[in-house]
């Protein structure tokens, strides 16, 4: 047996086209293209590959593509004064400020300046709380594609037991609170969980957020189980660096009912609900009624 592969490219490129629909029913009422601004302050790495793909993407889609690429030495003022100055601009839909940011900088401050009807990432304490309380808000992106991709590849969620690998607030915690919304039982490990292969082993679904390369081994997981690999890792072999997941590919695919690769499995994903955040932003602060969004076959 081997796992059904769950294609998140071409699952995001289907996702890309309902949004680039709903950009053109925005525009036929009169509405001004959807603008998505992105923040990069320094260099990160992880955060040069999503900028990249993120403003093909945008543009792709019909939208705005707002870039602000800030030297490594930029100042807290001059950063939230940034901030302020695109939540006034109205050609602005959705702010995204990559994280992490250099050491000198504190990003909480940062996520708080920004407006919760612009923020696409989920990450300020109104949309937050908005998830935790199941109030309509807006969800991080990271999050809301393993979602989707789940809705696809298993259908309804009820009942099963998932565990996810991380309790960040980026992707693990939102995650775990979405899996629960759609009535699954869910347990969250982290660095100090004990016995993670047991608690592996239980799972129908698996989902890994980590950041750790191969972490997560074959004989972890149960057969049949529906793997959601986060995990975007740089590894350099004989000389080459390549993208490599969470969870040992080669080992689970044998074992695994479905799994996202990676590359091609989570990250598109990513992008492509960025864009589906910053159009659901549009819509809401124009007063017209947000699309909803599905993978599944029709
Ligand atoms: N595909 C995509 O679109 C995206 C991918 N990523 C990738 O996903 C991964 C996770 O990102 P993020 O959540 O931001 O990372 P964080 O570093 O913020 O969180 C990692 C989590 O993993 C847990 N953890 C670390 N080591 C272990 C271990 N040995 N055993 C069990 N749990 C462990 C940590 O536990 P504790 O809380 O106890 O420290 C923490 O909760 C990274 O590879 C990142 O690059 C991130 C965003 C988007
Ligand atoms: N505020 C904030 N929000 C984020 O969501 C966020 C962030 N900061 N900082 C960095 C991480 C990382 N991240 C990625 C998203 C997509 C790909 C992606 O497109 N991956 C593709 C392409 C990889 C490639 O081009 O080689 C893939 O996995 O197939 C990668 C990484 C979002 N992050
Ligand atoms: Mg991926």
């Amino acid at each position: 047996m081997t796992a059904r592969i769950l294609d998140g490219k071409a699952f995001a490129a289907k996702l890309r086209a309902q949004v680039a629909d709903a950009v053109v029913g925005l525009t036929k009422r009169g509405r001004p293209a959807p603008g998505l601004a992105v923040v990069l302050v320094g260099d990160d790495a992880a955060s040069q590959v999503y900028v990249r793909n993120k403003v093909k993407a945008t543009e792709g889609a019909g939208m705005r593509s707002i870039e602000h690429r800030l030297p490594a030495d930029t100042t807290q003022d001059a950063l939230l004064q940034l901030v302020a100055s695109l939540n006034d601009d109205p050609t602005v839909d959705g702010i995204l400020v990559q994280l992490p940011l250099p050491r000198h900088l504190d990003s909480a401050p940062v996520i708080a300046a920004i407006s919760p009807a612009k923020d696409v990432d989920g990450l300020t304490i109104e949309n937050v709380g908005r998830l935790a309380a199941g109030l309509p808000g807006l969800v991080p992106c990271t999050p809301l594609g393993c979602m989707l991709l789940l809705d696809a590849a298993l259908g309804d969620l009820a009942g099963k037991r998932a565990l996810v690998i991380g309790r960040s607030a980026l992707v693990g915690r939102p995650i775990a609170q979405l899996l629960t919304q759609a009535n699954a039982t869910v347990t969250v490990a982290h660095s100090k969980t004990r016995d993670l292969a047991g608690e592996a082993r239980r799972a129908e679904i698996l989902v890994a957020a980590i950041g750790q390369a191969d972490f997560v081994r074959g004989d972890w997981i149960a057969p049949g189980a529906t793997v959601i690999d986060v995990g975007i890792n740089r590894i350099v072999e004989n000389g080459t660096a390549r993208l490599v997941g969470d969870v040992a590919y080669d080992e689970a695919l044998p074992v695994a009912g479905a799994i996202t690769p990676v590359p091609g499995g989570v990250g598109p994903m990513t992008i492509a609900c960025l864009l589906a955040n910053t159009v659901v932003a549009a819509h809401r602060r124009h007063g017209d009624v947000a699309p909803r969004w599905s993978l599944k076959e029709d």
